[in-house]
């Protein structure tokens, strides 16, 4: 079977990880989660005292970013990738909601993008990758063989993180979850470079009332019929 290029973009905490990851160990496929890059960024932000009060030093950004090098490696306990910022494993400080409260900002300045869509190419120029993320369809991989946009309703979104983040031990209010996926897929819709949008060429899953099971399945009938043609 050739190898191919699948593209997973979608609103936020709507199961494209999940669906990603399941499909690229099951097909011996490199699986990168896009999304987890911008949060590195946005930590290294946190850390080095580049966001004050919600405000990002642009300018520090821009002369640092070619110094941030974020790379995967498997853990064999979650049996997904974790994630390293220059060296430093990072896997667990980047998903907090103080880390989902500043990425989008983050993800929208040009140079960030830029830098960050260059090292996702870099990945994939073999193929054989399945990557999830919001441009990955549109910008990073717009000739990959197989994209899929995903939706589902923002309060079964929410719902989805709030018991991802209750199992993890961390405290979390359920409006503030919706409130921050309803912002960063208004900001990800509206930003001016790479907007998150479906690619013409995108099969729609709304995934609202599917079991992660039900959305496997799925996935992997797109991908035998495109891949055994
Ligand atoms: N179809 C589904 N039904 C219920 N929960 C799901 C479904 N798909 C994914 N999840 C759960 O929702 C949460 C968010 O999924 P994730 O894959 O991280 O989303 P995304 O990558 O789109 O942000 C995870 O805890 C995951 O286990
Ligand atoms: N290809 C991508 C992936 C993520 N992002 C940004 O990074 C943020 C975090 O992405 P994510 O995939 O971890 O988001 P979740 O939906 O998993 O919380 C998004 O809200 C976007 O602002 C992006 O701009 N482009």
């Amino acid at each position: 079977m050739r190898k191919i290029t699948i593209a997973i973009d979608g609103f936020s905490s709507c199961g494209k990880s999940t669906m990603a990851k399941d499909l690229a160990r099951e097909i011996g496929y490199i699986y990168i989660d896009s999304g987890a890059m911008y949060r590195a960024v946005t930590l290294y932000c946190i850390e080095n005292g580049l966001l004050h009060n919600g405000q990002i030093d642009v300018e520090k950004l821009r002369n640092e970013i070619d110094n941030l090098h974020i790379t995967f490696r498997p853990n064999a306990e979650t049996n997904r990738p974790d994630t390293y910022l220059n060296g430093m494993n990072v896997e667990s400080k980047i998903r907090t909601m103080e880390v989902s409260s500043h990425v989008s900002p983050v993800a929208a300045l040009d140079f960030v993008r830029e830098a960050m869509v260059k090292q996702q190419q870099e990945m994939g120029r073999k193929k054989g990758i399945v990557m999830d993320g919001r441009d990955i369809g549109t910008t990073v991989f717009p000739d990959a063989e197989l994209k899929i946009f995903v939706t589902a309703s923002p309060e079964i979104r929410a719902q989805r993180r709030y018991d991802e983040l209750k199992a993890k031990g961390q405290a979390v209010d359920f409006d503030e979850i919706l409130e921050n996926v309803k912002q960063r897929d208004y900001i990800d819709q509206h930003r001016e470079v790479s907007p998150l949008r479906k690619a013409d060429d995108a099969l729609l899953l709304d995934n609202s009332h599917l079991t992660i099971e039900q959305q496997k399945e799925w996935l992997a009938e797109q991908f035998a019929r495109v891949a055994g043609n």
